[in-house]
């Protein structure tokens, strides 16, 4: 019986994306993306790590759908490798990759395991960054154009598309700081690399709409919950500013249909604002059925005027953090499922994104008793449970990650995941965290 008792319909699911497991970099036919040429590029990863084999995941998905029915797990976020369907981003179709995504869904499905997909999660085919990647408008059509086969393919099995995952990273980790594929440094361009991924984002709503199909689709934004250091008026606007960086550049031009106009002065102030076509905008504002959202931490923020452009830096508290260096602070969950109910019209919200990273380690028993994360979940979960009995709209709840993972720059070097991975066998070992949520998803809730 549980003390936290969720809603009936509850979606309890797990999350994980193609370049972070599937491995078969270079198999059947796949073409090349921008993190298999960022990852062979020395230095852009710890220790060199790439996802050539990563979990393996393109010849272990029967095996790894066994630990999702064992555990009782039957909702499934994945995405699929573009490159894989589209080798060159377009035209030619590579017909072994989308057999692996036919036999993957179906599989799911035939085990009552309901997929949600994302479109693109990171991975752009190399030829396409070739002719300047998501810089580059044209890359926007080639996008509407691989989601249209997608639904073709795909529309009448899978429930819930989710167009992109976290567009903020993909702009400002991609293209302003480099840290992320395709490495590039160039602020102006982040920004509108980010319009063009909100521009694609609502004309694959609109193509979705066009077919009738029967799902659901929205997209995945990683939100972070901005606090003042101080309750000085230089820190309360530092913490708006850093608000807008990250959260309202998102959801105003999807969910209102224009920027937010504090950061459009900011950006034109800074010789920063990228085209914006008016026209742009109603399209990129084309309703959603749910908005997708990942949380992991919170920002303090205080007033830096060395900042650049935003005046505004992080601050780091003497609070308990994951592996990552993140605070861990449940309570930003709930005033971010608040903030978004409050501005935005109690718009429908699935938690696409949540879970920490942790030192796991295997005992002499081969078990690995993962308690810290037990507690980290449990608490954010609570917090979701609190912000539903107020009266949030939260649909949904798919943790990151199902497996552990190829973790971007940090390389295999992060373990999110439920299921610990041995790199150097493929073997699965199910960690105590795992069971847990089977008895959460069982019972519906929580027991504590
Ligand atoms: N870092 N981190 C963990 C996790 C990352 O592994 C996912 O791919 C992203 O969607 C999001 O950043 C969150």
């Amino acid at each position: 019986m549980a003390k936290y008792n969720f809603p009936k319909d509850f979606i309890w699911g797990v999350a994980t994306s193609s370049y972070q497991i599937e491995g078969a970099y270079n198999e059947d036919g796949k073409g090349e993306n921008i993190w298999d040429r960022f990852t062979s590029i020395p230095g852009n990863i710890y220790k060199n790590h790439n996802g050539n084999v990563a979990c393996d995941h393109y010849h272990l998905y029967e095996k790894d759908i066994e630990i999702l029915e064992q555990l009782g797990i039957n909702n499934y976020r994945l995405s699929i490798s573009w490159a894989r369907i589209f080798p060159k981003g377009y035209g030619e179709v590579n017909q072994k990759g989308v057999e692996f995504y036919k036999k993957l869904i179906n599989t799911l499905i035939s085990k009552g395991i309901q997929p949600a997909v994302t479109l693109y999660h990171w991975d752009l085919p190399q030829h396409l960054q070739d002719m300047g990647g998501w810089a580059n408008r044209k890359v926007v059509d080639y996008f509407v154009e691989y989601a249209e086969f997608m639904f073709k393919e795909f529309g009448d099995l899978v429930p819930i598309w989710i167009t992109h995952n976290e567009p903020w990273v993909v702009s400002m980790l991609g293209y302003a700081w480099g840290i992320h594929a395709p490495g590039i440094k160039d602020y102006k361009m982040a920004l509108q690399v980010a319009h063009n991924v909100l521009l694609s984002h609502g004309k694959v709503v609109r193509l979705y709409r066009s077919m009738d199909l029967k799902g659901k689709i929205g997209i995945t934004l990683n939100l972070l919950t901005s606090y003042p250091y101080t309750n000085d008026e230089k820190d309360i606007l530092a913490a708006k500013i850093n608000d807008g960086f990250v959260n309202r550049w998102f959801l105003d031009p999807v969910l209102k249909g224009k920027y937010p106009e504090d950061m459009v002065k900011l950006y034109r102030e800074q010789n920063l604002l990228p085209e914006l076509p008016e026209e742009d905008m109603e399209i990129i504002n084309e309703k959603i059925d749910f908005l997708g959202i990942n949380y992991y931490t919170r920002s303090v923020v205080k007033y830096d005027e060395a900042s650049y452009p935003l005046k505004a830096s992080g601050v780091e508290l003497d609070n308990p953090k994951t592996d990552m260096g993140w605070e861990i602070y449940p309570k930003g969950l709930y005033d971010m499922l608040n903030y978004l109910h409050q501005n935005y019209d109690g718009i429908e919200i699935l938690i696409t994104e949540n879970g920490a990273a942790f030192n796991d380690i295997v005992n002499s028993n081969g078990r690995v008793i993962d308690d810290y994360r037990i507690f980290y979940l449990n608490e954010h979960l609570k917090e979701v449970y609190r912000a539903i009995s107020d009266g949030v709209n939260v649909k949904g709840y798919y943790l990151w990650s199902f497996l552990d993972n190829f973790e971007w720059a940090e390389g295999y070097a992060k373990r999110f995941g439920i299921v610990y991975v041995d790199y150097t066998n493929q073997n699965r070992i199910i960690k105590d965290s795992a069971y847990w949520y089977g008895d959460v998803i069982k019972n519906n809730g929580l027991k504590e």
